[in-house]
């Protein structure tokens, strides 16, 4: 059995937009990203906390799509070892050598995972200037960094098992009364996640989670967008989140690609972290004053693609949560004896 590379955390995700003036709009202007690098069809962000030099790629195309997830690994030895553990299980792998695939990004290797999503390993990144205390320079949301990728996939315990493999530690979970798994939220990073898994059809990208310092925050992304009568954008949230605690509002940009604005998890970096274990029937499992979750958010997603560029083909759910008839939330019945958790 070969090695796993060494994770450290999420580290950037490269998005397909149709419209890279009017993903500017949005991911700069709204969101308040720095830009690091642009050319006519590429930008590349970084949140202000972010010493890198980016945590999201713009890259213009025809479809809206992912192009691909990346991770950080510890050492240029760990772009070695995802190489080699990759195509230990038989999947596709690709070298991307510095100065052939995202622009700042050294020697790289990606993959086609066993979930079937296009995933990038690296080291070397280019280190961007310092603006955590460049306050002059936030805007809209102020995001500070990334935080986690959340990805759709109809056989949960099987992603479970791979990030498992990879050294990723479980946060928490949501389960049926037989324990089947609806969720995962698992990390490498000491906070709540750097990947959760929604059940789905996959492989989809169901949204990229980004940071910021406070909720104040959250709450002045809404009011953005509303008073310049871009509330369409606003998807689900303001709220609270039963998983993580987590103070959050998802968005949708101009293509449809979800972000989740996210503050205030918690600390998961002790050797014996526990799992926190929702049930499905326990409504504040994902809004923990027990609102409704729009359907949207279970049922939309952003298409990924191969190493060559090509949409890839998407399987059905094996469990469906929008379907389980549990609480409030329009999915069920509340059963007030019932305090899971
Ligand atoms: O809605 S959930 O409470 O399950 C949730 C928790 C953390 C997240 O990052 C998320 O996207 C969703
Ligand atoms: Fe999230």
């Amino acid at each position: 059995m070969t090695t796993p590379p060494d994770v450290v955390r999420s580290a950037y995700a490269q998005l397909v937009v149709t419209d890279l003036d009017r993903a500017s709009w949005f991911w700069v202007d709204m969101l308040g990203f720095h830009t690091q690098y642009e050319d006519k069809s590429l930008l590349c962000l970084r949140g202000t906390d972010e010493l890198t030099h980016h945590s999201l790629v713009l890259r213009k195309g025809e479809t809206a799509a992912l192009d691909h997830i990346s991770y950080r690994v510890r050492t240029p030895e760990d772009v070695d070892r995802a190489e080699r553990y990759f195509t230990a299980l038989g999947l596709p792998v690709r070298r991307v050598p510095k100065g052939s695939g995202t622009p700042g990004v050294g020697d790289a290797v990606r993959v086609i995972d066993p979930l079937g999503f296009p995933v990038e390993f690296f080291h070397d990144i280019e280190r961007a200037e310092r603006l955590i205390q460049r306050y002059d320079l936030r805007r809209g949301a102020e995001i500070a960094r990334l935080d986690h990728f959340n990805i759709c996939t109809p056989d949960i315990p099987a992603a479970y098992d791979h990030y498992k493999a990879l050294g990723f530690g479980c946060s928490e979970t949501i389960e049926g009364d037989e324990h089947e798994l609806y969720a995962a939220w698992m990390y490498r990073k000491q906070t709540v996640h750097d990947v959760a898994f929604t059940a789905g059809a996959g492989p989809q990208l169901h949204h990229v989670g980004v940071a910021t310092h406070e909720s104040h925050q959250v709450l002045r992304t809404a009011d953005l967008f509303g008073s310049l009568g871009q509330e369409h954008h606003i998807e689900r949230g303001p709220g609270r989140h039963g998983v993580s605690n987590a103070f959050y509002l998802y968005l949708r940009d101009p293509d449809g690609h979800r972000v989740e604005i996210y503050t205030s998890d918690y600390y998961t970096g002790d050797p014996d972290h526990e799992t926190y274990r929702w049930n499905v029937h326990d409504d504040r499992r994902r809004d923990f004053w027990g609102n409704a979750v729009i359907e949207s958010w279970y049922k939309e997603a952003s298409p990924v693609l191969d190493l060559d560029g090509r949409p890839r083909p998407v399987t059905g759910p094996v469990l469906d949560e929008s379907a389980v008839q549990v609480g409030a939330d329009g999915l069920g019945i509340v059963d007030p004896g019932r305090q899971d958790g």
